[in-house]
């Protein structure tokens, strides 16, 4: 029997942490086969970014559209897309891009920027309307509303202000919450909000686990599941390959999540 078909759109971390790398080692773990669209190489490590070489967006599109005419791509996810000129190109595709989920990949945990200063509102304004899901962080919660994201109650507001650009849910995630025992993350759909709640892990291996849970999620869409489900298993994904990686030491910065294989 023919694997189900996940498709990324996402820029490539040379140091195999996050992105590209990240959602197709996530994907053959849910044993969905991965393609994908590289909208950006980063020559970067686990202790951050050195440089950045985004694809012109022609070039995107040639590879979105190689893709979509031949694999049957049961859902998407998008990660770096670096210029609001390929959110806009992603934004066309929105048609045939089914189970989108968006993560607005803003700032790596380095700091380092990974999209155009200033051209956030591309997100809001084009992408966000057609996605089923949207995953940002605090701090891209923040940026794309201009306020400050810090705790609970400044998720649920966001992530209820973020739902009325039009994504049927919004996932504001809480892996960077000071002071919290717990990884807790605000899910808002539908007018309701609910907790999604995990033991928090002392690891310093944290690098892509936003790129993870959305791909995991993206994965578990294209199996079928309903959205409520995905995201809960996303969630139970993530935990275990930061507790599997918990005592590695790969590179001198944030180390990466053990997927697929070293789960077990
Ligand atoms: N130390 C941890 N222990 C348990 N769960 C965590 C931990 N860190 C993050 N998570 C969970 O991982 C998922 C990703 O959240 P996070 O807020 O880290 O995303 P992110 O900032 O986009 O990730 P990245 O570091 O890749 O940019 C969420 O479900 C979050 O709750
Ligand atoms: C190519 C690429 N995509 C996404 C991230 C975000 O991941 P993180 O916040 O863990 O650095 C990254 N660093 N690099």
């Amino acid at each position: 029997m023919n694997p189900v078909v996940a498709l990324t759109i996402a820029g490539s971390d040379s140091g195999g942490g996050a992105g590209i790398q990240a959602d197709l080692k996530t994907f053959a773990a849910h044993r969905v086969f991965g393609t994908s669209v590289i909208t950006a190489l980063t020559a970067q490590n686990t202790a951050g970014v050195r440089g950045i070489s985004a694809v012109d967006p022609g070039f995107v599109g040639a590879q979105l559209d190689a893709v979509l005419a031949d694999l049957p791509v049961a859902a998407v996810k998008t990660g770096m897309l670096a210029t609001p000129e390929t959110v806009a190109l992603v934004a066309g595709y929105a048609a045939r891009l089914p189970g989108l989920v968006v993560d607005p990949v803003l700032v790596a945990s380095s700091g380092d920027r990974l999209f155009t200063r200033d051209a956030e509102r591309a997100y809001l304004d084009l992408l966000f309307p057609h996605a089923a899901v949207v995953t940002p962080n605090l701090r891209e919660a923040s940026v794309l509303l201009g306020r400050d994201v810090l705790d609970v109650d400044d998720a649920i507001k966001a992530a209820e202000d973020l739902a009325a650009t039009g994504p049927a849910c919004v996932v504001v995630k809480g892996g960077h919450l000071r002071g919290s025992r717990d990884a807790v993350d605000v899910v808002y759909a539908g007018g309701t909000v609910e907790l999604l709640s995990s033991p928090w892990i002392d690891t310093a291996n944290n690098h892509g686990t936003g790129c993870t849970f959305a791909a995991a999620t993206a994965a578990r869409l294209a199996l079928g599941q309903p959205v409520a489900e995905a995201l809960a298993g996303a969630k139970d994904y993530v935990h275990a390959a930061l507790a599997a990686s918990a005592g590695w030491r790969l590179g001198a910065g944030h180390g990466p999540l053990a997927w697929g294989p070293f789960l077990t």
